[in-house]
């Protein structure tokens, strides 16, 4: 934690970067010093943030919004106590375009997916070693972190169970066309140091995978110290972590940890280029099947069936490729439906008002 951080020369915008989103507010650290204690900054009153482009949007985790302080020359506080000298909440006035995006299918019927993390610059896409890795489930996160525009990287733990991690380490990154994949194990530290050297200042990074996995295993033995609870609730000397819980934790070396409920059981979005990515290698067969809508199934002059029967392209391979792009053709099916739905109930509104403007002034009833 500095004690030296940055200051907004007065009346200009500071640089920071969201550690929590609240209703109403953020809680923010210095861009150029992300391990500094959090400041609450005031949204506007409709929660959202203006974009350079005008566009306004709710802010998330690991977002770059521009705040500015009520008194000039506010420094940031050095340690939790000082806080309270600094009651006066800062302002968000602005946000920064997106580098990367998380998004996952929103369940909400008014938006059709939510951005659950910000600027995250790598995945770690961790999947255990033993019992043996499951490659369909290597695929879905992977499309998931090809979507978001950071870098993938394969996690595979519990290195120290099997006797050969390396060959199995090879026969996932068969799966992982473009993606670095690693063996490691917590217990021994085998397999770890690449991944440290991942965690540059000012990188953020999230774990994705199963329960069970291994990321919170992980997470803390490349932090050196408990970040990622294993457990339900999180205890250490202080109490219970609920109001000062930061989604952005910071790790070791300047980088952060995004850790948010959001990503949580996330679903994967449709998004035919991020498919095109996990599953480059249909991609390139199915250039050159005869039609260019073709659908692998039975359709005469197909690559992708030619690659299976000829054993270049494994069965189970196509058959998650498959599953993957029906989930995201009806979650793209889906996300049309309701935006359809949008637009109706848009212009039932602009009708009704328009109604009672007429109406307003004294207009014959139609
Ligand atoms: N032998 C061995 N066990 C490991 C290793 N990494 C994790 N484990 C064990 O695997 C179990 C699950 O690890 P967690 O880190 O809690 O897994 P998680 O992915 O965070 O699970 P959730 O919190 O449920 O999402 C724990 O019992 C760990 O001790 C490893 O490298 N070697
Ligand atoms: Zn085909």
């Amino acid at each position: 934690m500095s004690t030296s951080a940055p200051q907004p020369p007065a009346g200009a915008p500071l640089r920071a970067r969201v550690v929590r989103a609240e209703r109403g507010a953020v809680l923010v650290v210095p861009d150029a010093d992300l391990g500094a204690v959090a400041r609450r900054a005031e949204l506007p009153r409709d929660g959202l943030l203006p974009l350079p482009d005008g566009t306004r949007t709710p802010p998330t985790v690991g977002d770059v919004v521009d705040v500015v302080g009520d008194d000039a020359g506010e420094t940031w506080p050095a340690d939790e106590h000082a806080t309270a000298l600094h009651a006066t909440a800062l302002r968000a006035t602005g946000l920064h375009p997106r580098r990367t995006a998380v998004v996952r299918d929103s369940a909400g019927r008014t938006s059709l997916e939510q951005v659950v993390a910000a600027n995250v610059d790598v995945v770690l896409v961790v999947e255990h070693l033993d019992p043996d890795p499951d490659l369909g489930r290597v695929e879905r996160l992977l499309t998931l972190a090809w979507r978001s525009g950071a870098r993938p990287v394969v996690v595979l733990t519990k290195a120290d169970l099997v006797p050969d991690p390396d060959g199995m380490a090879a026969e996932v990154a068969q799966v992982a066309i473009g993606v670095d994949v690693h063996a490691v194990s917590v217990l021994d530290g085998a397999g770890l140091e690449p991944l440290r050297a991942l965690l540059a200042p000012g990188v953020a990074i999230v774990v994705v995978g199963a329960s069970g996995a291994g990321k919170s295993s992980l997470v803390n033995r490349l932090a050196g110290r408990e970040v990622m609870a294993t457990g339900e609730v999180r205890v250490d000397g202080r109490g219970r972590h609920t109001t000062t819980h930061r989604e952005l934790v910071p790790l070791a070396d300047g980088a952060v940890l995004v850790d948010t409920p959001g990503l949580r059981g996330i679903g994967l979005v449709a998004a035919p280029e991020a498919l095109d990515a996990t599953f480059a290698d249909v991609t390139a067969l199915a250039a050159a099947c005869r039609f260019t809508d073709c659908s692998h199934e039975r359709e005469p002059g197909c690559a992708v069936q030619a690659a299976v029967a000829s054993g270049e392209l494994p069965a189970r391979r196509l058959a998650s490729w498959r599953k993957l792009a029906r989930e995201a053709a009806y979650q793209a099916r889906r996300a049309d439906a309701r935006l359809a739905a949008e637009e109706r109930a848009r212009w039932r509104r602009i009708t009704r008002d328009h109604h009672r403007a007429l109406r307003g002034r004294g207009a014959p009833r139609p």
